[in-house]
């Protein structure tokens, strides 16, 4: 028995969105007197829009100085900057190797589900011409936070299977931990020292194929 769906990230998995919404956010913390750098952002990766807000003003100590209504004004105007950035991305955009990979995927039958934390994700997947490679795109207003396991619930859901039949795919501690939760086998994309040692990786998108995924599950499910 192989894995019969994949449910991916979007940001920093299918294209290199991380960097913007990095830089979105940066903008916004030096408004605010708070320095960021790319260490801190790896705690951001895969947490949906408020709850990096949050982490962002708990860093510079200011979490108190903001109520809800406060934080809505300022992540939505996070939101226009991001928005702007997303506004000139292309079917250039797409990481190496992703087009290949879901063409491989397509091929061999496995049903395909977007589990990402972006309210953003149906236009950028829309910009980058990939949208008709899958199936599902779980609507995160209806699912928890990662790490959280909701996100990959409802994808795999989505696309009637159970999640133990499932690969999900990640490039954020968050989302690795959302995956294990929900009983899906992760694959990651970065190092060890962000992701952990006892999963799947890859440094690179490049290195995501068919072939390795099989190689990934075999492996999982002869060791039980
Ligand atoms: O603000 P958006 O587009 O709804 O995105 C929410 C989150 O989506 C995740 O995919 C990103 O990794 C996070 O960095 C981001 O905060
Ligand atoms: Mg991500």
């Amino acid at each position: 028995m192989s894995f019969k769906g994949v449910l991916f990230d979007l940001d920093g998995v299918i294209t290199d969105t991380a960097e913007f919404h990095y830089l979105a956010w940066k903008e916004l913390a030096d408004k605010l007197g708070i320095s960021i750098d790319r260490e801190f952002n790896e705690q951001l990766k895969g947490v949906d829009r408020d709850e990096s807000l949050r982490r962002i003003l708990a860093f510079g100590g200011k979490l108190e100085e903001y109520d809800a209504e406060q934080r809505q004004a300022l992540a939505t105007d996070k939101n226009k900057e991001y928005s702007k950035m997303i506004a000139q991305m292309t079917p250039d955009n797409v990481l190496p190797g992703i087009v290949t990979f879901l063409e491989q995927l397509k091929a061999a039958g496995k049903k395909l589900a977007l589990a990402s934390a972006s309210k953003n994700a149906p236009a950028i997947l829309e910009r980058l011409g990939l949208s008709h490679y899958f199936e599902v795109i779980a609507n995160p207003t209806l699912a928890k936070s990662k790490p959280a396991p909701d996100i990959f619930l409802l994808a795999a859901q989505g696309l009637g299977l159970e999640p133990q039949e499932c690969i999900g795919i990640e490039d954020s501690a968050a989302g690795i931990q959302a995956i294990i939760d929900a009983q899906a086998l992760p694959v990651g994309v970065g190092s060890a020292q962000n992701l952990g040692e006892n999963i799947a990786l890859v440094d690179s998108t490049a290195k995501l194929n068919l072939q390795f995924l099989e190689q990934v599950w075999q492996e999982a499910h002869s060791q039980k």
